[in-house]
Order: C-alpha cells, then structure tokens, then sequence
C-alpha cells in the first residue's frame, strides 16, 4: 500500500501498516533515585532485560507485517547534512539547561567529535560530569549544583514514542511537553520531519507546534475515525492547547469534523488518556472503572467559515460514542473486569493502554492477565508480550509506539 503523503492515520484501528519505536538504551542507566521524581519515573527498569523485552514488542509486530522504523536510526539519517547536525546539536544544546557559554563551547567539541550513532546515544544518554575531562566553568549555577552528577539529563522517556507527537491524518501534531524534561524529546521529531528523506520533501501539515505555549502529549491523542477525534484534558494535555489543535485540523482539511475532549482526573496514575481508555474495534473500546464517574465530555465541531462549536455532551459514554460514531451499540471493556483491586493494580501497570494493530487484534502486557482474558472472552485477540521491566517507565504497547501508516478502516 502507498499513499502520496509518508503519514496517514485515519483510525485507531486500521491495519498497522508502519510504526515508529525507541530500543531502550543506556539513558535508562543513568536513571537514579534522586533524579526519579524529575524524570517521571517511580522505578529503575533493568536494561538488559527491558531491551529483551522490547525487542519481543518489535518482533511481534514485525510478525504482523508491521513494518518498525527505530528513532535512531531516523535521526541518524536526518541530520547527515552537516548544516543540518551542527544546527541540531546547537538547537539541543540550548536546550539541554546548559547556561555557560564555555560549558556550551566544550560540550558542541564534544559531540562534534562523535560519530553520528555515538552523537545520538549521548545526547539520549545525557553526560555525566566525570565525563567530561575539564569542567571548563567556576559558574556559580555550576557552584550550587556541584554534587548534581549530570552535566546533561538523560532522556529515559524516549521509548515512549507515543508522547512526542501524534499523527492525525496526513499531518503531525509536534507537541509541547507538560515537562522541560520530556520537551527535549519533540526535537527529534521536527529534525526527523523536516530533514529526513522520507519526510521532507511531502508537505506534511504542523497541526500543533512544539513552540506553544500551553502542552499537548500524544498519549492522549486518540484518532476514533469517521472524523472524530478524543483528546483528553489531563494531567499532561490542557483545554487551551485541545481547542487550539481542533481548530487547526478543521482548517487544515475536510477529513475531521468533531474533538471529543475527556476530561479526566489530573493525576500521575492517568497521566495521559491512552492510560485509562483506547480503542480495539470499531465498536469496542478498554475502559478504567474509576474515570466513568468523573468524566465530562465536551464536544468540539466543525462549522462554516472555520468557526466551531463547543459543546457539553449530557450523555452517557457509549451514548456519545454511539452518537458520533454512528454506531448502533457499543462496548466498554473494563480494566480487569472493574475489579477494586484487579482493576486499579492493572491500570497501574497500564492493562487499558492497548496497542491495536488490526480492528479486535490488539498488543497488551503479560502481567494484565485479568483484563487480557477478559478481552479474549470478548472476542478480541491479543498478541501478549513481556512486561516486568518496560513497565517500570509507566507506559504500555500504545505508549510505546508511534504509528504513521495504518491502513484506512473500512
Ligand atoms: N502515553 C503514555 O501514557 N505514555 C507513558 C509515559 C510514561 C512516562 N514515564 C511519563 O511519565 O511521561
């Protein structure tokens, strides 16, 4: 299959055609307790075994025809240009927290002494101070923080490809992170969009940008089909930015008519929407029993002359999904069945962030085995992998991919 456009996502659901992942790497070894909290981390993953385990979420998609393009090597390739590397390391040094010119002078010698795949394995990495031969600054920023190990954070969060940026149709929301520290990672993605080969030469529309104001994370971006978007108000994602980003994909063409915006509990447990709702078929959908109670829909539509409407829907969930979906029933599948301890244990280890890879077939985590029988008791197939370390980051199979081909669902 080939479109003109290298992004098309339409749906949820349509066959996954072309995905794009990160093999954890040596910035998960730089992860330490002290640094957890800013890091957005509650545990440290042993590497080994997380890159086994990702390796086993790669070759089960590569299995279903999947075709899986890795983030470094991506980037590898788009900066090839020198002009292009020496302006990325400049763009991710000024953004790297670094606010001493001759610490900046040392680090840009550095990198650029690296090889391209050792350039991006440090910058992914971070530095550490003992790194670095001479510390080339008496700052007194440099002073406070002495005993602070790390000249440049790691970016533990990467394999999380999901949070940077979201494809909607044939275009791409680059997104603004809640966090400086996740930020970082959206200029992978605009090097990767704008000089890649694959990429660069399509006129590919920026539906949000990384320069906004307000943040917007792609966990909670979720692409229902048949022109409808959800897009949760989150603990990551603000109204201001959904508004924003509905208002910039109706203009942007005829495909999207109507954002559904969930706004959900704003808590570290359902960071993102994909963490306590996502879609398996066109008409079933994984659900966390503790925000049915909460949640407020409010609809945004497209009207004439690029206005839209802003609605509050008074409606149950399956009544709005029904509604907008045009369908004639609808299932919610509860995280382990709503259970009050099944279910907020396997929520936590994200039994609702399913990956879907075909309508009903979806990739789930092993250890959510009560919510994975219940999805196989409702037909839905799942491709189960291994999840005691990957889990640890706070993410499952939705979190760690970022589709930008599906097929278009019939
Ligand atoms: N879509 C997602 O829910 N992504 C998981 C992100 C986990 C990461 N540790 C974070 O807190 O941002």
């Amino acid at each position: 299959m080939s479109y003109d456009n290298p992004l098309h996502v339409t749906s949820e659901i349509g066959r996954l055609v072309s995905v794009i992942l990160h093999r954890p790497s040596h910035e998960l070894e730089n992860l330490t307790p002290n640094l957890m909290e800013k890091l957005l981390f509650d545990e440290i993953p042993y590497l080994k075994e997380a890159i086994r385990e990702h390796d086993y979420f790669a070759s089960t998609l590569k299995r279903q025809g999947v075709e899986v393009l890795y983030l470094s090597d991506l980037i590898a390739t788009a900066i090839a240009d020198p002009k292009v590397r020496a302006m990325f390391i400049n763009d991710f040094l000024n953004e790297a927290n670094i606010y001493d010119d001759g610490m900046k002078y040392t680090l840009q010698g550095y990198f650029e002494e690296k090889d391209d795949a050792m350039l991006i394995r440090k910058m992914m990495a971070g530095i550490r101070k003992n790194e670095l031969a001479n510390i080339p600054t008496q700052s007194l920023a440099y002073l406070v923080h002495e005993t602070y190990p790390f000249v440049i954070d790691p970016m533990p969060n990467l394999y999380f490809t999901r949070d940077p940026a979201a494809i909607i149709g044939g275009g791409i929301a680059l997104n603004h992170m809640r966090t400086k520290t996740r930020n970082r990672e959206t200029l992978f993605m605009k090097y990767i969009m704008k000089h890649h080969p694959r990429f660069k030469d399509a006129d590919i529309p920026i539906l949000y940008n990384r320069d906004a104001k307000t943040s917007l994370e792609g966990g909670d971006i979720l692409v229902l089909g048949k022109g409808v978007l959800a897009i949760g108000i989150s603990e990551r994602s603000e109204a201001h930015s959904i508004e924003t980003l509905a208002r910039n994909i109706f203009k942007a063409g005829e495909e999207f008519h109507t954002v559904l915006a969930f706004n959900i509990p704003k808590k570290r447990a359902f960071m993102h929407l994909d963490t306590v709702f996502t879609m398996i078929d066109h008409d079933k959908f994984t659900i966390h029993h503790e925000i049915e109670g909460p949640l407020t829909v409010y609809s945004i539509t497209k009207q004439e002359d690029n206005q839209v409407r802003i609605h509050e829907e008074s409606a149950t969930l399956e009544d709005i999904l029904k509604k907008y979906l045009g369908l004639s029933s609808v299932t919610l599948i509860r995280c382990a069945g709503g259970d009050k301890i099944d279910g907020p244990r396997e929520q936590w280890n994200d039994g609702s962030n399913t990956l879907a890879i075909a309508p009903g077939e979806v990739v789930v985590y092993s250890r959510n085995y009560v919510t994975n029988r219940i999805l196989n008791e409702n037909g839905v197939k799942t491709h189960v992998i291994h999840s005691s370390e990957l889990s640890r980051g706070r993410g499952g199979p939705r979190c760690m991919s970022m589709p930008i081909v599906r097929e278009d669902n019939p």
